[in-house]
């Protein structure tokens, strides 16, 4: 995710100039890495969830409910929850058919491994799951979730690995609730001519006849084999924000409205739909398969 007119860049830190270095700070429940220049992200170690990405001046990117759980008991609304190893509610039969809705990678702990530089790394693993989630879904894997903040924008990548002996399939999302300042303003391009399923109407298929999509009411659409990687938000029919989407073929795009943010406990405050908007890249509409010491990596 980028802001605009940037295009991503590779952020190593190792390749930073000497100079004044970021500030990491590591508390019990969360992570916060602020650059020099301003910019500072923040990751909950509960589900590695994003939770703030601010810019040098101070501007919120992210949208989190004011009753979003932050103390574990319960997925984020808001931020960026990672959705894996299945997508909305399961199916009712095979592998991940006892999942809870999006999978668990949202609600289990991560691990971070950062040190003093803006690329944290969180990891999750079969063997730190709670035995109730592993009798559910029993394949080992190994998640790497990576968040590198730059100037230019904030990088979420992640990496699957099948540690186990047999194959499994899976699906991923990074489910990116971004801030606006006024949906009725919003418009999200880049999506001209794709095919979605659109989960409001029976997740029926459709194709996106106009070139930006405007939200007027509830919007839950998968969108699939977009050509272009970068989706886009404008506000006032200018550019906002870049989502730019890396080996993920299928982005989501997510406004509950007024009927159903009135009905989430924890989506507050209600007209806080006004001010929201989910632009999610991932692998949701089909499967991805992994042998034995295969990876993934999406971004
Ligand atoms: O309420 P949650 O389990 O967090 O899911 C929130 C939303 O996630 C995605 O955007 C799905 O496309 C929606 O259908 C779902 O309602």
């Amino acid at each position: 995710m980028v802001d605009r007119p940037k295009k991503p860049t590779s952020l190593n830190p190792s390749s930073r100039s000497s100079g004044p270095q970021p500030t990491v700070d590591i508390t019990d429940d969360r992570v916060t890495a602020t650059l020099p220049t301003g910019e500072s992200v923040s990751i909950l170690l509960y589900g590695a969830t994003v939770i703030s990405w601010k810019t040098a001046s101070g501007q919120e990117n992210l949208w989190v409910s004011e009753k979003a759980a932050l103390d574990g008991s319960k997925p984020v609304r808001g931020g960026i929850p990672i959705v894996f190893p299945v997508f909305g509610p399961p199916p009712k039969e095979g592998p991940t058919s006892k999942l809870p809705q999006h999978g668990f990678a949202r609600s289990t702990r991560g691990k971070s491994g950062g040190d003093e530089s803006v690329k944290l790394d969180f990891g999750l693993y079969s063997a730190g799951l709670d035995e109730s989630v592993k009798s559910k879904w029993p394949y080992e894997f190994g998640l790497v979730y990576s968040v590198t903040l730059g100037r230019e924008g904030l990088m979420t990548v992640l990496n699957v690995r099948n540690e186990g002996e047999q194959a499994w399939e899976f699906q991923m999302l990074l489910h990116t609730y971004l801030r606006v300042d006024d949906i009725t303003k919003t418009t999200i391009s880049g999506l001209g001519s794709a095919t979605y399923i659109d989960k409001v109407l029976n997740a029926t298929t459709h194709t996106q006849s106009t070139p930006t999509l405007s939200i007027t009411s509830e919007v839950d659409r998968v969108y699939t084999g977009l050509k272009q990687d970068t989706t886009s938000v404008l506000a006032d029919g200018k550019p906002r924000l870049d989502v730019v989407r890396d080996n993920l073929e299928d982005t989501v795009v997510w406004n509950p409205w007024r009927e159903k943010a009135n009905a989430m406990g924890d989506f507050a405050p209600k007209d806080g739909y006004k001010q929201m908007v989910c632009v999610e890249v991932g692998s949701v509409a089909g499967w991805q398969r992994l042998e034995p010491g295969e990876t993934f990596e999406g971004e």
